[in-house]
């Protein structure tokens, strides 16, 4: 039997899940699992499909996340993996990779060639792309013959008009690639697909989703389509985020050069990792812990205001989404944020009752919410959890069957 293993590597964590393929359309999930503290402590864990523990390891404060670091763990899961598959002959591994620049629209099986145009792209998302291909280059080396495919968190967004794409600065930075792309594409590819099988008035309207995870972004949906979208050239604009700024005057970044002469680097650290809603607050970029230490230091004001800056830029960004899509027939929360967070949602909602939006609190409040809007409600809110993972596998098989058809490398 094929397996075949799906990485999503993030900034500071990689989830992984493991597929059996049982034909050309059918396959189970064996295990899935998470590293997270990648840089900060470590810690893997990986559960079979029944929800069992199957492994669990930390390794300590020492870790500095260090490329070498990324390499080493992910080396511990492959020799984690080679011991779990037993007889199963690992037929595939895919990789999210956060950016396809204007070349990579379809998944794309990894050469020398094509994993070269992908690191030249680093600069342009530094927070993500070292992590999407770290796990490559290990896995290239421990195995060499082992078909590896990426899947692009851009791709979704190739379909925003060209109006969407461009930002106003000289036209010949269109031409060199600098413009407007997107991201959580896999994300919003899952969301779209699964309301085609529950809300098929949804699938065929407008629809705003709202991915709220330590990354954020929003995007508009047209009959399936995206169509405009708040990230933009890099992962760090629209929304505010754990603990990234979100949409910022390109003026405060030349005042802060010029006035206090802080190099790129230091920008770049400052927007990237310093700022957001670990920035605001100067206590957490974890929702969970600002709710945590919201509730017991009494309503702290730097918490309160970093929590009320983030749902005000959700507010607005979803008003101009609303007016790209020229109208609204629904949302969708999702993501860790999206997903957990029923006092987020209800508070973007009240926010946007002008647009029609009734929210069902009692719905919003359960433990496993779905349509949150009540039965009068003008927009239908939904929450749906997200499965980028699905969405890999489906391209990966794709690519396995020849379906996809491979970009021609010049
Ligand atoms: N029960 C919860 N309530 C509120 N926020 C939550 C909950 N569970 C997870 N989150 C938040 O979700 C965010 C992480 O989302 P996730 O989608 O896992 O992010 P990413 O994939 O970008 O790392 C964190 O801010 C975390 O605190
Ligand atoms: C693109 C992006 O922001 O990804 P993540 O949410 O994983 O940080
Ligand atoms: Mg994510």
């Amino acid at each position: 039997m094929d397996a075949i293993l799906v990485l999503n590597s993030g900034s500071s964590s990689m989830k992984f899940s493991l597929f059996e393929i049982e034909d050309e359309h059918t396959s189970k999930q064996l295990a899935c699992g998470l590293l997270e503290g990648i840089g900060t402590e470590p810690y893997f864990k990986a559960v079979n499909a029944e929800g069992k523990l199957l492994v669990e390891k930390s390794w300590g404060k020492a870790s500095v996340g260090t490329h070498q670091e990324r390499e080493h763990l992910v080396s511990y899961i492959d020799e984690w993996l080679e011991n779990f598959l037993g007889e199963k002959t690992l037929r595939a591994v895919g990789h999210r990779v956060v950016h396809g620049g204007a070349k990579y629209i379809q998944p794309t099986i990894i050469t020398d060639e094509v994993l070269l145009e992908l690191e030249r792209l680093t600069p342009f998302v530094p927070l993500h792309q070292p992590g999407s291909l770290a796990p490559i280059y290990t896995l290239r080396k421990k195995r060499k013959d082992l078909l590896q495919i990426a899947c692009f968190d851009t791709s979704f967004h190739h379909t925003m008009p060209d109006v969407a794409k461009r930002l106003a600065i000289p036209r010949r930075y269109f031409d060199s690639d600098i413009r407007r792309y997107g991201f959580h594409g896999l994300s919003y590819q899952y969301i779209a697909d699964q309301l085609k099988h529950i809300s098929p008035k949804l699938a065929k309207g407008r629809v705003v989703v709202a991915h709220l995870g330590n990354g954020a972004s929003l995007c508009a949906i047209k009959e399936g389509i995206g169509i405009e979208t708040t990230m933009s050239f890099t992962a760090l604009d629209g929304l505010v985020m754990g603990t990234r700024c979100g949409r910022i005057d390109p003026g405060v970044l030349l005042y802060m050069m010029r006035e206090q002469n802080l190099n790129a680097d230091q920008i770049s650290d400052l927007l990237y990792r310093q700022s957001g809603l670990l920035g605001v607050s100067g206590i957490s970029n974890d929702m969970r812990e600002l709710r945590q230490f919201q509730r017991e230091n009494n309503d702290s004001l730097p918490a309160k205001e970093a929590l009320d800056l983030f749902s005000y830029r959700i507010v607005c960004e979803i008003g101009s989404l609303v007016a790209a899509l020229g109208g609204l027939d629904g949302i969708v929360f999702t993501a860790g944020i999206g997903e957990n967070d029923a006092e987020l949602r209800e508070r973007v909602c009240h926010s946007l009752a002008w647009l029609g939006i009734e929210l069902d609190v009692a719905a919003n409040n359960s433990g496993k919410p779905e349509v949150i809007s009540t039965k009068n409600s003008q927009i239908e809110v939904r929450v749906i959890r997200t499965n980028e993972e699905q969405v890999m596998l489906k391209e990966i098989i794709g690519v396995i069957n020849g379906v996809v058809a491979q970009p021609v490398l010049n």
